[in-house]
């Protein structure tokens, strides 16, 4: 009864809409939304309950919260959320914005999330306090999910550093300043945990002078824990940052920012609009693909998706069109109303993917259910790319790339907790380049290298990184025996205060995947903080290592090192191998080799079963017949034997650098 009922309201505004001769006029779009508001208002309540009009771009500011790990953006979001009445004080879920199980469990922010928010702020000069709309971004703090802060900081004029008042200026505090700063953004200071009791907000005003040049007196001091000093933060936010640009009477440009999957509603996109204004019921065209959709659902995040019918210019909200998958949703595509011609937006680099691993079922049969899951996956995690690939360990499975290694691990756990797969991942590898004599190809897949690349290909070439470090002065030794283990090169060294230096590394990607930060945290007793950014590929001296059991090479296993470390990687890796992998009824050889040269090998004993059990007493040779025979039986099981590898197996030569 309820959706007839709205479906013939929807009906009746479409019919109002036509009879105003506007619904095809994009050029009247913003005349059409006004009409289309006001008539929404008088009508109904459900469908248009905030009027955007209200709010043109003047009273319109968009920012976002950036920082580093853990220094409190979600929680400053939530109080923020809270001072606007958006959620209710004590809404009992901590982190509001944070909606992941995954994100709640590790306390991580994996997503960026927007929030609009309204608040009353009397502007100088003003005799009466007004209402502006206040659409604030939490974004990820960890190095691997900077692409969704690059993205969320297009949608911004804005940006509030948070900075822990103990910890001070860390590594993505560095990274994420310069993704501001170079998007021109008004960035805000906030020193925050300022109720910790070796908070010490002067040395972090000093480090922010010194770093960023930012003035030690722009800095707003907070406890987002305690609210101390939250008052300061909106008016700031209103103050000191510019309104978006752009004007709702121009055509539309809307530019999308992010999509994911809802059962009931199809793909939702999270658009800015950069100019004109959009209306439901209107018809749009993507830029980068050329479709057409219809809009079916608009509004915005008030922090739950809010229908206004309605958005207009400088405001960020979402979109429901017919899109079928995400694929269709090209994140950084320009949309705008069908039959005007618009000059599309600069968009987003492509994301970049750092490590590829294997994914496979864990039970061969669930192929099928695998596929299905990734697809679901990956339409609300466009991140990762996924081919197929086949394996003769593992059967039929999925090459997939990832922005770094917590990004294949969180894909890993919504896999299984969204969508109960149970998976085994082979060992993380990065893009190498090969050069053949008959051209170059870039390698994802160790297994897809001959057993002797050296033979046949002429150069090789690895990914590097620029990794920035920062660490209290009396662990600089440990950590440059670290970096020089991984073979990097230092760039830069310079003391940020008296007790911190920061450092600026060249590193091979392949030497940062793979527990590098545990290692730096555990040298540094915890405080070492640590960021990255893709770099060039330097030529460097690679061989495949293959590991073999009872001398098939098993493809799934196979990993690409640096000649020097070969030796070393080899040993741990059959070491692992042999502790992880059950004994069997036959024995079972482990080997790690290079080509036809093998420079590790284990061996695990079988197990033996006692064939003479039931001989009591009696011949001798009958019992000798009896054991030759079992000596047979192993020799055809050791040959034609499937050797169980447990998923532990995989998941531990995950961690051998
Ligand atoms: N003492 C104190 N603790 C705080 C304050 N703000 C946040 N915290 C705590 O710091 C921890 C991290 O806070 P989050 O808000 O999750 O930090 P985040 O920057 O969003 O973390 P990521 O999303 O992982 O980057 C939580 O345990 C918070 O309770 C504060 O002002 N004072």
């Amino acid at each position: 009864m309820g959706s007839l009922f709205r479906a013939s309201k929807t009906l009746k505004t479409r019919k109002y809409l036509s009879s105003l001769s506007l619904i095809n006029n994009p050029f009247d779009a913003f005349g059409l939304c006004q009409r289309y508001c006001s008539h929404s208002l008088q009508n109904s309540n459900e469908s248009a309950p905030i009027d955007l009009s209200r709010y043109p771009v003047e009273k319109i500011r968009n920012f976002s919260i950036i920082a580093h790990v853990d220094h409190g953006k979600s929680t400053l979001a939530d109080r923020l959320l809270e001072l606007t009445g958006t959620i209710k004080r004590g809404h009992g879920q901590p982190q509001y914005l944070d909606k992941l199980q995954v994100e709640r469990e590790r306390g991580i922010t994996v997503k960026a999330q927007t929030a609009t928010m309204f608040h009353k702020h009397k502007s100088h000069g003003c005799d009466e306090p007004s209402t502006f709309l206040l659409n604030l971004i939490d974004t990820p703090g960890h190095v691997d999910f900077s692409y969704e802060v690059s993205r969320s900081l297009a949608a911004c004029q804005g940006a509030l550093l948070v900075v822990d008042a103990a910890q001070g200026v860390q590594a993505q505090t560095v990274a994420n300043f310069y993704l501001a700063f170079e998007s021109n953004l008004t960035i805000i200071p906030v020193i925050n945990k300022i109720d910790q009791p070796t908070a010490d907000p002067d040395r972090v005003k000093a480090q922010l002078k010194s770093m960023f040049d930012l003035e030690p007196s722009d800095a707003l001091l907070t406890s987002a824990k305690t609210g101390q000093g939250l008052e300061h933060v909106l008016p700031a936010v209103i103050e000191r940052i510019p309104h978006p640009p752009g004007s709702s009477g121009s055509p539309l440009r809307m530019l999308l920012l992010d999509s994911y999957y809802d059962e009931y509603k199809g793909v939702i996109c999270h658009v800015a609009i950069v100019d004109g204004a959009l209306c439901k019921g209107d018809k749009i065209s993507s830029a980068a693909t050329g479709q057409a959709y219809e809009i079916l659902d608009v509004g915005i995040m008030h922090p739950e998706l809010t229908p206004t019918g309605v958005i207009l210019s400088g405001q960020v909200g979402y979109v429901v069109t017919g899109m079928r998958s995400t694929k269709e949703a090209r994140i950084g595509d320009t949309l705008y109303h069908t039959r005007t011609t618009v000059e599309p937006l600069p968009g987003f680099k492509p994301a970049k993917h750092m490590v590829f691993s294997g994914l496979y079922p864990a039970d061969g049969s669930d192929f099928e259910a695998l596929n299905h899951a990734i697809e679901r996956l990956t339409c609300n995690d466009a991140s990762v790319s996924i081919t197929k690939e086949s394996s003769t360990a593992l059967g039929l499975g999925f090459r997939c790339g990832f922005l770094g290694l917590l990004h294949m691990d969180v894909f890993h756990q919504r896999l299984e907790q969204e969508h109960g797969a149970h998976v085994i991942s082979t060992v993380p590898t990065v893009p190498y380049i090969f050069e053949y004599s008959d051209g170059s190809k870039v390698v994802q897949n160790p297994a897809a290298l001959p057993s002797n690349p050296k033979k046949r290909v002429t150069a090789c070439w690895e990914p590097t990184v620029i990794a920035t470090i920062i660490i209290p002065s009396e662990y600089v030794g440990p950590v440059i025996t670290v970096c020089s283990e991984r073979r990097g090169q230092q760039l830069e060294y310079s003391f940020i205060d008296s007790q911190r230096v920061f450092m600026k590394y060249r590193l091979p990607l392949r030497e940062i995947v793979v527990d590098f930060y545990n290692e730096l945290k555990s040298i540094t007793s915890g405080c070492a903080s640590f960021d990255y950014e893709d770099s060039e590929y330097q030529q460097s001296d690679l061989v495949k290592l293959d590991i073999l059991l009872n001398g098939q090479p098993v493809d799934s296993m196979a990993t690409i090192v640096h000649n020097l470390k070969a030796q070393r990687v080899g040993r741990e890796l059959v070491d692992k191998l042999k502790k992880f992998i059950d004994r069997q009824m036959f024995e079972i050889t482990i080997q790690a080799a290079i080509g036809s040269k093998v420079i590790a090998r284990e061996t695990i004993s079988a197990m033996r079963k006692n064939v003479l059990a039931k001989c009591y007493g009696g011949d001798i040779t009958r019992k000798r017949k009896l054991l030759e025979k079992q000596k047979e039986g192993k020799k055809r099981m050791k040959r034609v034997g499937y050797i169980d590898i447990p998923q532990e197996a995989f998941h531990q030569l995950l961690k051998v650098s």
